[in-house]
């Protein structure tokens, strides 16, 4: 403790520092990876253990907030494109020495997610009869762990992201970048609060509430895709194995 610090700041400053010693009892964060909960070298993990294993397609879901006055609560949307919030900043899974077996250094991430997929999936919503709670959008990954302020919100919606999460980016930028073939839904589990009048909070109990709801039409969809999806041996350009 600096000798130079008043008395009166003392006591909470020491108990600062021991709660930051005790690792114990207090999980402290790194800046660099470990937002909001795991670091994104242990989610991504399994993407490259998929490529290893001969896997050629990546199917990601999330829960999502919409940002688009034609996204309801119980919708899903299908992912055309992300912004990944986190990777623009420095918090990417790629950050770091390259591993040339898996895909270039400077990977190219226009059109990431399949259009082939996309158009299939929507095909299928048609067949099942829930067309009507399909349609496409952009999805951004934020850091999280809190929901965004009505002024990140607003901001997310000028810039053109019709859904907010705080996952997927970093799986779909590995996946890409080792070749495999990406298709994801996002639920909508909630509007986002984009105006000061609103009395509305988004709560995650909220969040899993939706989720449960709509569990079975996303597990159907995703079965259907998966057993109707031509196999895609020879769209990886990337040889990891
Ligand atoms: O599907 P994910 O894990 O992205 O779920 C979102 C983000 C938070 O984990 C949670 C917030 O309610 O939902
Ligand atoms: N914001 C960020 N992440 C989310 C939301 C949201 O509104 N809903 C579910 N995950």
């Amino acid at each position: 403790m600096s000798p130079g610090l008043p008395p009166q700041w003392r006591s909470s400053a020491e108990s600062g520092l021991s709660m930051l010693a005790d690792t114990s009892s207090v999980r402290i964060p790194s800046l660099i990876s470990d937002i909001p909960g795991f670091p994104q070298a242990q989610t991504t993990f399994p993407v490259r253990v998929f490529k290893l294993l001969g896997v050629e397609t990546l199917i990601v879901t999330n829960a999502a907030g919409s940002l688009a006055d034609g996204l309801q609560p119980g919708d899903i949307m299908i992912i055309k494109d992300h912004v990944n919030f986190p990777g623009m900043v420095g918090l990417n899974p790629l950050c770091g020495p390259n591993d040339d077996k898996f895909g270039p250094r400077f990977p190219a991430m226009s059109g990431c997610y399949d259009k082939g997929l996309r158009c299939l999936a929507m095909e299928i919503a048609k067949e099942h009869g829930v067309a009507s709670l399909m349609q496409e959008g952009v999805y951004a990954m934020v850091g999280g762990p809190n929901f965004e302020t009505i002024a990140e919100a607003r901001l997310l919606h000028r810039l053109g992201v019709d859904a907010v999460g705080m996952s997927t980016a970093p799986e779909v930028v590995v996946a890409t970048h080792c070749g495999l073939r990406v298709f994801g839904l996002s639920l909508i589990t909630n509007k986002v609060v984009k105006s000061y009048e609103d009395k509305d909070s988004v709560n995650h109990e909220g969040v899993l509430e939706v989720g449960r709801l709509r569990s079975q039409t996303v597990q159907q969809l995703v079965t259907e895709l998966v057993s109707r999806m031509e196999i895609n041996n020879n769209n990886n350009t990337n040889n990891a194995v």
